[in-house]
């Protein structure tokens, strides 16, 4: 691709520009003259070579939804919130023009920005994912509750669904690691592209948002499960069997995608994301009885099945029960509560964590960075976690240590950018 650019005066390569403008780094490049001033209007950038030997691992970023929303699972994520530093809406929205074009670069397997290669400057990209796939890799924007505070003038602005998450039953939440401004969801099909795009679009914020929280998460690769099962959580239980099936567009409308019944109609096209960093506490659970665990759940330990029955995807029927009229799946077990009657669902995308050991008590520092999208949190996720947070037998092992509700920008088209139908 031949990203020459043009100003009025004069020819300018890419490279006359950051000569400039004294550094590399897109973000650092849009301060003075504005991001449109120098570069070309943002455009889907080409996959690279290695992109084009592994066809398959190429995710658009541009499309009317962002991706990683109903994508299928990649196989890690990286996830941060960043709290923005600058009270000016104009830097707000230069952020998310270069974050925009530097996500359609990376997610192309391309560098953040083209090379500069002067020898007294930092290079533009740090280098990691040279010569990289792109892995499948998505990133995912988010606002939260806070965005709509005094500073930029859009409180009138907010969606009514975006509310501040309700403390909940038995809940340990450390702010360290919960709201935040802007949340940012990176996932891939390999740990150092995730890493590579989400230190990429940190530098890039420089002087305009800081990082408040990262974790990173994992599931079992695609190369450990080529059949592409159900992948088991750290507690041993296939999670995910009853997921929607977030490919049916109905589904989908329903469940996810936010609507102008309750939503702003610049967030045609988004969703709302909740997070809870869910701290496991996986020595005590090793010590459980196996059936303690699947009564736990409601579910069988290794086919997934439901309590007394063999299929993975056999219907749950709550009201089964064994010849002492004792019902076979416990009303107080996870999947009998999250159930809810069938009628109130989410989408489900977590990850596994592991941050190593508690050096406090010599535990292992794991959980679940439970991640869910729905349409409107006050009528989905927060009533089921609601339910949850009273009753699960779950909660005997597991605390809430980590939470956050954001609103995920509509998707961008080639040209624009990520936030462009808000501000
Ligand atoms: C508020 C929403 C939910 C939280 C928080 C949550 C935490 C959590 N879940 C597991 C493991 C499993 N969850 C399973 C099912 C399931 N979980 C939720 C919601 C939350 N889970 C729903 C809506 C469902 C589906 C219920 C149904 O209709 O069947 C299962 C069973 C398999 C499956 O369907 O995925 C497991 C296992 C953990 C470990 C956890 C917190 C650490
Ligand atoms: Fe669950």
């Amino acid at each position: 691709m031949n990203r020459q650019t043009e100003t009025s005066e004069k020819k300018l390569t890419r490279r006359d520009v950051l000569k400039m403008a004294g550094i590399g780094g897109i973000g650092l490049l849009v301060g003075a003259g504005g991001m449109k001033t120098f570069f070309p209007q943002p455009t889907q950038a080409e996959p690279s070579a290695s992109a084009a030997a592994s066809k398959g691992d190429y995710i658009p970023f541009y499309g009317k939804n962002q991706a990683g929303i109903i994508t299928p699972m990649q196989d890690f994520i990286s996830m941060a919130a960043f709290n923005l530093t600058t009270s000016s809406l104009a830097d707000v929205r230069k952020l998310f023009q270069s974050w925009t074009l530097a996500s359609a670069r990376m997610t192309a397997g391309q560098p953040v920005d083209d090379e500069i290669e002067n020898p007294h400057l930092p290079p533009v990209d740090t280098g990691e994912s040279i010569g990289l796939a792109p892995m499948k890799l998505t990133i995912t924007f988010g606002l939260g509750a806070s965005f709509f505070d005094d500073r930029f003038g859009l409180k009138s602005k907010k969606p009514a669904p975006l509310v501040d998450m309700p403390r909940f039953n038995s809940d340990e939440i450390n702010p360290d690691w919960s709201e935040g401004d802007i949340v940012v969801q990176v996932c891939a099909d390999d740990p150092q592209v995730a890493f590579h795009a989400m230190r990429n679009l940190a530098r890039i914020a420089r002087g305009k948002a800081v990082l408040h929280w990262m974790q990173e998460g994992f599931q079992r690769t695609a190369s450990a499960d080529p059949s592409g099962s159900t992948p088991r959580n750290l507690l041993g239980f296939k999670d995910g069997t009853n997921n929607p099936i977030a490919s049916e567009p109905k589904l989908a409308d329903e469940i996810v995608w936010a609507n102008s019944a309750e939503s702003p109609s610049w967030m045609t096209g988004g969703t709302y994301m909740a997070m809870r960093r869910i701290r496991m506490r996986i020595e005590v659970w090793d010590r459980s009885s196996l059936e303690d665990q699947e009564a736990t759940f409601g579910r069988h330990r290794h086919s997934g099945a439901p309590i007394g029955k063999s299929g993975e995807f056999d219907d749950l029927e709550l009201g089964r029960k064994d010849s002492t009229g004792k019902p076979l799946i416990a009303p107080n077990s996870h999947v009998a509560l999250a159930h809810m009657d069938g009628k109130v669902k989410i989408l489900r995308r977590s990850y596994s964590y592991s941050n190593g050991m508690d050096v406090k008590t010599g535990q292992i520092n794991a959980g679940l960075l439970f991640i869910c999208f729905n349409r409107d949190p006050r009528k989905q996720f927060i009533p089921m976690q609601q339910k949850l947070a009273s009753a699960d037998r779950l909660n005997e092992y597991i605390t809430h240590v980590g939470s956050g509700l954001y609103a995920c920008l509509p998707g961008a088209r080639e040209g624009g950018y990520i936030g462009d139908t808000l501000f």
